[in-house]
């Protein structure tokens, strides 16, 4: 390949890299491999400038605005960081600014470089008017009504001194912990997992319906500031200032004297920073006076006076031993590899996820093969490839179950999914367990007392089949029985039985249960893709569980937000006959199987197929009346504006921006009369 057709080739593959990154916030390599292609870009450009593509991705800010939210222009670019990997380069970076500096003396502040997604504010007067993601570097997409979400981000500061304009900056992120949560939710119903942190954090600022965006709680940490005219000196200043201020500043920050203090820092925190609630990928080294910032001045795609040392990945090499299949309350297989111990950044690591068939297929590992094993910003780590030359005559191909490790029922692969499945759903034991767990967790009938091995002694005892037998118990069956359990791993035992008082609690709980409201009996059931959120809104939506079960796929599409995976879902599961006893099971135990909101009784279909949305006041109607007349003649409620909306029905003190929106979109708009028109056809 000559010099000429490798620059094509690599701004292409770059290109699409960026794409995939910041608009579908998938990355398709890791990062290390991008930023090594870049380099290698970036270096032959350097020696044949001839060949260089004018959409080379080298002297580009790699985002851009998408259609779907309001474009921004920033007050001051919005640029990237030049980075490396190596100590050599620090030194060189060092060098190039005591040069640009002619001499002066000058100090670097390094900070973490926190992973997630750049975010920018304006506030006008002490009142947050704009929040903006990076987009180009120039224009960005208004998201101020996603980043009202976040919790820490004032939506109003009144101090003495701030100045009537001003834009901080910062990185929006998904705590680590909140991370987990999301995806432990959504194993629970069956959905796929978030890739990792950073990516599901980009992927839930660019949501259109910030209700859904406010469920996840992102968070966000500032590291800049920026007014005109200028009120500080330094760029350690403006940290300090902005804490005062009540701004979230991560305090891991510090002054740096010289380039040998900033590897210090670097090699703190090459493992410290695991400890921190967020994913970091390296540090930010940046110039403190800004006088001399200016001096040193900017490139077309980062400024000369940072620089961003990235981390490699922490990895460890160590033995596969074997696999362990695990069967989760879907079903759904997971093989989860067992290693010879070995110490990673800090803590000892047993196990590794293997996700499913494809990836061990895509890793080519094979039994009593070194693999190697990486911690990212998750918590688990992962195995991510095999060292081949360590490869032994002892070595076993690994041979994928094709019946339930638990259960012996042979597995199903659905159509488009990585996992297998055992279909054997009542009768495979850690399914059956797992669906009790999922029963009386907090969010769905809070019977808690029962956890921790209690159910696993239940079901032993045949006291229970289904979880509406737990309304039955008495305590005359309870009294007394226990089991030991013993930790296979480390031979510990542990007694688990069911003593006086232990019985009162468990059913002074399974009788509170009853009271528990119709959204969260909704969710208990079970049901795939029927999350916390979505039971919520089905609840609101029907108001009862006879209108739910008597729904067609149709009906159930009609909720906001309730696509056909659901709706399927949702039909299938009410349409077997084991699930109407479990139903009627819980019906006669006298669960909530009523909600507070007003059924919606169909008037009829002639709104049946069309998308709605709404913006301003009505005479006709309150909001809750547009909706339900909406939801009763078929028609579909639409969280934002979109490619996917018919009609935005526009009343009075109308939303300007939804209307500007709509406008761009070819959105049909209609008026309130031109609406209840529609009703009587
Ligand atoms: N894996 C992929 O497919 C893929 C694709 C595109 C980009 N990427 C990754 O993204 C990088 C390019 O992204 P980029 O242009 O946003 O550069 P960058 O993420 O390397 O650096 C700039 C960004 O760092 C962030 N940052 C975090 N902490 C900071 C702090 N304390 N001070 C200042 N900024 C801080 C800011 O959001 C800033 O915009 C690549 O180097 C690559 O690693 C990966
Ligand atoms: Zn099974």
């Amino acid at each position: 390949m000559t010099p000429q057709e490798r620059i094509a080739e690599l701004t292409d593959r770059l290109n699409y890299y960026n794409h995939q990154y910041y608009q579908n916030s998938v990355s398709e390599v890791d990062d290390f491999t991008f930023d090594k292609l870049l380099a290698e870009l970036a270096g032959l450009e350097a020696q044949h400038p001839e060949f260089r593509k004018p959409d080379s991705p080298t002297a580009r800010v790699g985002g851009t605005v998408s259609k779907e939210f309001q474009t921004v222009y920033h007050r001051f670019p919005m640029l990237s960081l030049g980075n490396t990997y190596s100590e050599e380069d620090l030194v060189e970076f060092d060098n190039r600014v005591r040069k640009g500096l002619n001499g002066q003396e000058f100090e670097y502040i390094c900070e973490l470089k926190f992973d997630g997604v750049a975010l920018s504010m304006t506030y006008e007067n002490g009142v947050l008017v704009q929040g903006a993601t990076r987009g180009d570097g120039v224009r960005g997409d208004d998201i101020t009504n996603n980043i009202r979400t976040i919790r820490t981000v004032p939506l109003r500061v009144h101090r003495e001194g701030i100045p009537a304009l001003f834009e901080v900056r910062g990185e929006g992120f998904l705590p680590l912990a909140e991370f987990e949560r999301i995806n432990k939710e959504r194993e629970d119903i069956g959905e796929a997992l978030l890739a990792n942190p950073r990516n599901a954090a980009s992927g839930t600022f660019k949501q259109q319906d910030s209700a859904a965006v406010a469920k996840r709680r992102l968070d966000c940490y500032l590291y800049s500031f920026l007014s005109e005219p200028e009120i500080f000196q330094t760029h350690e200043e403006s940290l300090v200032a902005l804490k005062n201020w009540g701004f979230n500043v991560s305090q891991t920050w510090q002054k740096c004297a010289t380039i040998k203090d900033v590897m210090l820092y670097i090699s703190e925190w090459e493992t410290k920073r695991f400890d921190l609630p967020l994913g970091t990928d390296g540090i930010v080294i940046k110039v403190n006076r800004y006088d001399q910032q200016r001096e040193l001045g900017y490139t077309a795609k980062s400024p000369r006076w940072a620089i961003a040392f990235k981390y490699k990945a922490l990895a460890a090499s160590t033995t596969l031993n074997g696999i362990n299949y695990q069967v989760g309350r879907t079903g759904a297989v997971t093989p989860v590899a067992m290693l010879t111990p070995v110490l990673l950044a800090g803590t000892i690591v047993k196990r590794a996820s293997l996700h499913n068939a494809n990836e061990i297929e895509r890793l080519g590992v094979q039994l009593h093969d070194t693999v190697f094993v990486e911690k990212g910003g998750e918590i688990i780590p992962k195995i991510t490839g095999v060292d081949l030359g360590k490869r032994t005559g002892q070595s076993q191909p690994i041979i994928y179950p094709t019946t339930c490790p638990a259960c012996g029922t042979p597995l199903i692969r659905k159509e488009g999914e990585a996992h297998f499945y055992c279909p054997n759903e009542r009768g495979c034991p850690p399914q059956r367990q797992a669906r009790f767990e999922h029963f009386i967790q907090r969010r769905a009938m809070n019977i808690e007392s029962l956890g921790e091995g209690k159910i696993e002694l239940l079901i032993d005892r045949g006291l229970v089949q289904t979880p509406a037998d737990l309304y039955s118990l008495t305590s005359a069956e309870l009294l007394g029985i226990e089991k030991v359990f013993e930790d296979e791993e480390t031979g510990k035992r542990r007694v688990v039985s069911f003593r006086e008082k232990t019985v009162e609690n468990i059913l002074t709980a399974i009788e509170r249960s009853k009271a528990q409201p119709f959204k969260n009996v909704l969710f208990a059931l079970g049901i795939r893709y029927v999350g916390g959120t979505t039971a919520e809104k089905l609840a609101d939506y029907f108001g009862s569980m006879d209108a739910i079960m008597n729904a067609s796929q149709e009906a159930l599409l009609a909720v906001p937000d309730t696509g056909p995976r659901i709706a399927e879902s949702v039909v299938a599961w009410f349409a077997d006959p084991l699930n109407q006893d479990f139903v009627e099971g819980l019906r006669s135990a006298g669960l909530q199987f009523v909600g507070e909101r007003k059924v919606v009784e169909p008037e009829g279909d002639t709104l049946a197929g069309k998308t709605f949305l709404y913006t301003g006041t009505f005479a006709n109607f309150s909001r809750e009346e547009l909706e339900a007349r909406i939801a009763a003649n078929g028609g579909k409620l639409l969280s934002g504006i979109s490619k996917k909306l018919n009609y935005l029905i526009v009343g009075e003190n109308a939303g300007p921006s939804k209307v500007e929106k709509a406008q761009k979109l070819n959105v049909s708009m209609i008026s309130e009369d031109e609406f209840l028109a529609m009703l009587d056809v």
